[in-house]
């Protein structure tokens, strides 16, 4: 008889591979899926993801596989995949799926159309599979770091704290150590919308705007996040943790982050097109920027960055001018805006 996965990672790329090399090195019974025989053929032949990973060899404990009725069984699976693409993932494994398997969402995004956030796409693909057992796992994690053998801490967020805890024995090894939330919608939107924050982080660094401005737009994005969070029932103070406030520093500053060095290109001019191209990974922030805009507009709730970083993506707006009319904005009283928080 196969032995039962400790934890199945879905999806081949920065994340999923870094998820995978992590929980081997921990000592975990850990299996990496791809996505076809021909995929998990080449990783098997090459010894490491060298597109994504170069030189980070497989410890001889990690499984490859492809199939998804073995990753179904597993204690934990995490779906590293692109957000558009999870509910695809998802529905994959929704026949297959062990009726106790804690499933967790570790892409960033909003879906486009629905607008919901990753564990309500998947709690609609996973329909029979009980609520508790699916959440999500984010954090200031930027995957090259992590793979190099760094420490590092996430988040992992169930609404089922007995699951949460399973998870969180399951996923702990000395190199990373996770927290644990039932402030499942706070954490998961805390990682999506921090990648718009992290564009315009980028924007600003491209721009030479200095460290003032950078810190004023990291903090005024903070705020917009935990705004629309609590449109949507987060917690505020989700914000303020790893999930939040901890995912913005390391984004916001790292020289590895995909949204914060796309948005350091738009700065020097590249067009949205050549920038994705030459970036080669995914980069959540740019949907991510439309849909929370949409669903600011659904709630209510004012963005004015992410207004003027959709219309530098989409609309053709210079990033010099989307600047010049941030800041002669009406003045504010800096709490107006987190009404609600200290009431
Ligand atoms: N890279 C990081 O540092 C990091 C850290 C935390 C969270 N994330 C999030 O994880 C998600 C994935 O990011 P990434 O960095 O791994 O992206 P990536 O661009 O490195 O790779 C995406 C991977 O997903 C695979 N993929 C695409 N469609 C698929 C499908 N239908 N089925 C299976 N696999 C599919 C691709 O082949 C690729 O291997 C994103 O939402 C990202 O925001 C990334
Ligand atoms: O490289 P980025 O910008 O997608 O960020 C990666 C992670 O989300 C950082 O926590």
């Amino acid at each position: 008889m196969i032995q039962r996965l400790d934890v199945a990672v879905i999806g081949t790329g920065n994340w999923g591979t870094t998820l995978a090399l992590v929980l081997a090195r921990g000592g975990r019974n850990v299996t990496l899926f791809g996505r076809n025989q021909a995929e998990v053929e080449q990783l098997q032949a090459a010894g490491e993801n060298s597109r994504f990973l170069p030189g980070q060899r497989f410890p001889a404990n990690l499984g490859l596989a492809f199939e998804p009725a073995l990753a179904a069984k597993a204690q934990v699976i995490l779906l590293a995949v692109p957000s558009k693409t999870i509910r695809s993932n998802a529905l994959q494994l929704a026949p297959l799926l062990a009726p106790d398997t804690i499933v967790l969402s570790c892409a960033k995004g909003i879906e486009t159309g629905s607008l919901e956030t990753m564990s309500e796409v998947l709690a609609e693909a996973l329909s029979t599979h009980p609520r508790g057992l699916i959440g999500t796992l984010s954090g200031p994690n930027i995957a090259n770091e992590i793979a190099q053998g760094l420490p590092s801490t996430t988040v992992v967020a169930l609404s089922d704290d007995q699951a949460g805890q399973r998870a969180q024995s399951l996923l702990t090894t000395t190199l990373m150590r996770i927290y644990r939330s039932s402030d499942v919608i706070g954490v998961e939107l805390g990682g999506a919308l921090k990648n718009i924050v992290a564009l315009g982080a980028g924007i600003c660094d491209g721009m030479g705007l200095g460290d003032n401005a950078k810190a004023a737009f990291i903090t005024r994005g903070l705020a917009e996040m935990t705004r629309l969070g609590m449109a949507r029932g987060a917690h505020p103070l989700t914000f303020a943790g790893l999930a939040g406030l901890g995912d913005l520093i390391a984004t916001c500053a790292s020289p590895h982050s995909r949204n914060r060095r796309l948005g350091e290109a738009l700065a020097r001019g590249q067009s949205l097109e050549t920038a994705l191209a030459q970036l080669g990974q995914v980069a959540e922030g740019v949907n991510t920027t439309a849909t929370a805009r949409q669903l600011a507009q659904h709630y209510n709730v004012e963005l004015p960055i992410a207004d003027e970083l959709y219309r530098v993506l989409f609309e053709g707006k210079s990033p010099q001018q989307a600047g010049l009319d941030l800041m002669q904005r009406d003045p504010k009283n800096e709490l107006a805006g987190l009404q609600g928080l200290f009431a």
